[in-house]
C-alpha cells in the first residue's frame, strides 16, 4: 500500500482559518459619548480579537434616536459619515428583521442610550435571539414586576444580559458583588460615592476657587453627565445604582423606596434641559453659601447608603445625601472623577472591601460595555 501527502493549498488554509472564527454579530443603539467610543474601540481592536481568540465581531447595525445604519457585513473606520450619507429612519423591529433576513448568529443588543422608552424593546429581541448588554441604568431600575418578568424571558430563552458599566463605569464591581452574594457571604452594607461626575464636580468645587456653574460645565464637557445633567444633580442617577446594587443582593426595594437629596434648587427642576443649561449660573450663590458655612477641613461629598437588615427583602434602608467629610477621611480624600465603594460583609467585619476608580468617562465605560461584549462572545457555541 502507498501512502501519499496531500499538500493543502495556503489559500485554502486560511479559509478555513475564516470559518473556523466565531462571528459575533452586534446591534448598537445610542452613539453619543459612550456608543462612539465603543465602536471605534471594537474598530481598532478587532484585527487582534480576531488573531488572539478567534472571535470576528461585526457590529452589523449602528443607530441612535434618528437613524439606523446596517451593514451586514460590520461597519468601516468610517461609519460616521457613512451613517450621515446613507442611514435611514427606523424602527427598532427593522433591526431585528435584518438579522433574521440575514441568518444573523450570536447577536447582541447593546443599548448605549439613556431612554427610558427603548428598554420596552429588550423583551422582543431577547425573544428574536438577542443577548444584552446595557449602560443604560433604566431597565435594572423599573419596577419589580419588568426587572422579574425580563429575567424570566431570558432564562426561558437562555440569553444573558450584562450591565457591568451600570454602577461604577468601567470598575468591576456588579461582578464582585453578584459573586460574594451568590457565593453566601453576607454583604451587610454598600455605602460611597457611587457619581463620577458628581465626586469631580465636588472635589474640583471644594478645592478650587471656582463657581459651582463653570465647575458644573466643566464636567458636562468631559462627558462624565448623564445627557441631561439634572439626573445627575437631582440624585436621580446615583439612586438609580443604589437601586441596582439592592437589587443584586435579592432585597425588594423599588425607587421610590430611596430618600434622596435633590441638590437643584426648586424653579429650576421642570424647565427644559436648554433653559436649565443658560441658568446654571443660578446655581453659584447656594452653592457659595453652603461651601461657607462647611466646617471646617472638610469637604462636600455625595454619598450613598444602602444599610439597615440587608438579611430581610424589606428590611433595606436606601439613602443620598450631600455630606460634609474630613478632608483626610477616604471619602474625603477622593480625586477627580473617582467613584468609591465600601462594601461591608460578615467574613471581612469592620474592615470593608473597597472598590475605587474612575466613576465616569466615556472612553472607561465604553469599555467597560465591550468588556460585557467579550463575556457573553466567550460563551457562544458557534
Ligand atoms: N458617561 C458616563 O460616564 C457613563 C454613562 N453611562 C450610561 O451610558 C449611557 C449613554 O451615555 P452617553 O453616551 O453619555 O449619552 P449621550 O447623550 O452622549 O448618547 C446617547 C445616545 O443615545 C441615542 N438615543 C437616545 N434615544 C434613543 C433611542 N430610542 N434609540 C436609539 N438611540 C437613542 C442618542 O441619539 C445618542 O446617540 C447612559 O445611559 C448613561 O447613564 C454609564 C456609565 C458611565
Ligand atoms: N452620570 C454618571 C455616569 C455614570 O453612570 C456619573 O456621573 O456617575
Amino acid at each position: 500500500m502507498s501512502t501519499a501527502t496531500v499538500e493543502i493549498p495556503l489559500e485554502q488554509l486560511i479559509n478555513l482559518e475564516k470559518i473556523k472564527k466565531k462571528k459575533i454579530n452586534i446591534a448598537i443603539f445610542g452613539h453619543g459619548n459612550v456608543g462612539s467610543h465603543l465602536v471605534n474601540q471594537i474598530i481598532s481592536s478587532k484585527e487582534e480579537i480576531s488573531r488572539r481568540r478567534d472571535l470576528d465581531l461585526n457590529i452589523f447595525a449602528i443607530a441612535n434616536s434618528k437613524t439606523v445604519l446596517l451593514q451586514q457585513n460590520g461597519l468601516s473606520k468610517n461609519w460616521l459619515e457613512e451613517k450621515t450619507e446613507s442611514g435611514k429612519k427606523y424602527i427598532p423591529e427593522e433591526v431585528i428583521s435584518f438579522a433574521k433576513n440575514n441568518n444573523l448568529q450570536n447577536l447582541i443588543l447593546v443599548d448605549n442610550t439613556a431612554d427610558s422608552s427603548f428598554v420596552q424593546n429588550y423583551s422582543s429581541f431577547v425573544e428574536n435571539g438577542f443577548h444584552l448588554v446595557s449602560s443604560n441604568k433604566i431597565a435594572n431600575t423599573l419596577d419589580l414586576n419588568f426587572y422579574k418578568e425580563l429575567r424570566e424571558k431570558l432564562t426561558s430563552k437562555k440569553r444573558q444580559y450584562l450591565y457591568e458599566t451600570n454602577v461604577g463605569a468601567g470598575l468591576p464591581l456588579i461582578d464582585t458583588i453578584k459573586l460574594l452574594h451568590l457565593s453566601g457571604e453576607n454583604i451587610t452594607r454598600i455605602r460611597g460615592v457611587f457619581s463620577g461626575s458628581l465626586s469631580y464636580i465636588f472635589n474640583t468645587f471644594s478645592e478650587e476657587d471656582r463657581s459651582f456653574s463653570s465647575v458644573l460645565k466643566s464636567a458636562i464637557d468631559k462627558g462624565f453627565t448623564e445627557p441631561d445633567p439634572r439626573e445627575d444633580l437631582c440624585g436621580n442617577d446615583v439612586g438609580r445604582k443604589l437601586l441596582i446594587l439592592a437589587r443584586e443582593l435579592d432585597l425588594h426595594n423599588e425607587f421610590d423606596d430611596i430618600s434622596i437629596q435633590n441638590l437643584i434648587p426648586k424653579d429650576l427642576r421642570n424647565v427644559s434641559k436648554e433653559e436649565f443649561l443658560n441658568r446654571l449660573q443660578e446655581l453659584d450663590v447656594p452653592f457659595q453659601i453652603k461651601k461657607k458655612n462647611q466646617p471646617k477641613d472638610c469637604v462636600f461629598r455625595y454619598v450613598a447608603d444602602l444599610h439597615g437588615d440587608l438579611s430581610k427583602e424589606t428590611g433595606a434602608i436606601l439613602t443620598v445625601n450631600l455630606t460634609s467629610v474630613p478632608k483626610n477621611s477616604m471619602l474625603g480624600a477622593l480625586k477627580g472623577s473617582d467613584s468609591i465603594f465600601e462594601i461591608y460583609t460578615e467574613s471581612y467585619g469592620d474592615n470593608p472591601i473597597v472598590i475605587q476608580g474612575a466613576g465616569a468617562g466615556a472612553a472607561v465605560t465604553a469599555r467597560g460595555v465591550f468588556g460585557d461584549i467579550l463575556r457573553i462572545s466567550d460563551k457562544e457555541h458557534n
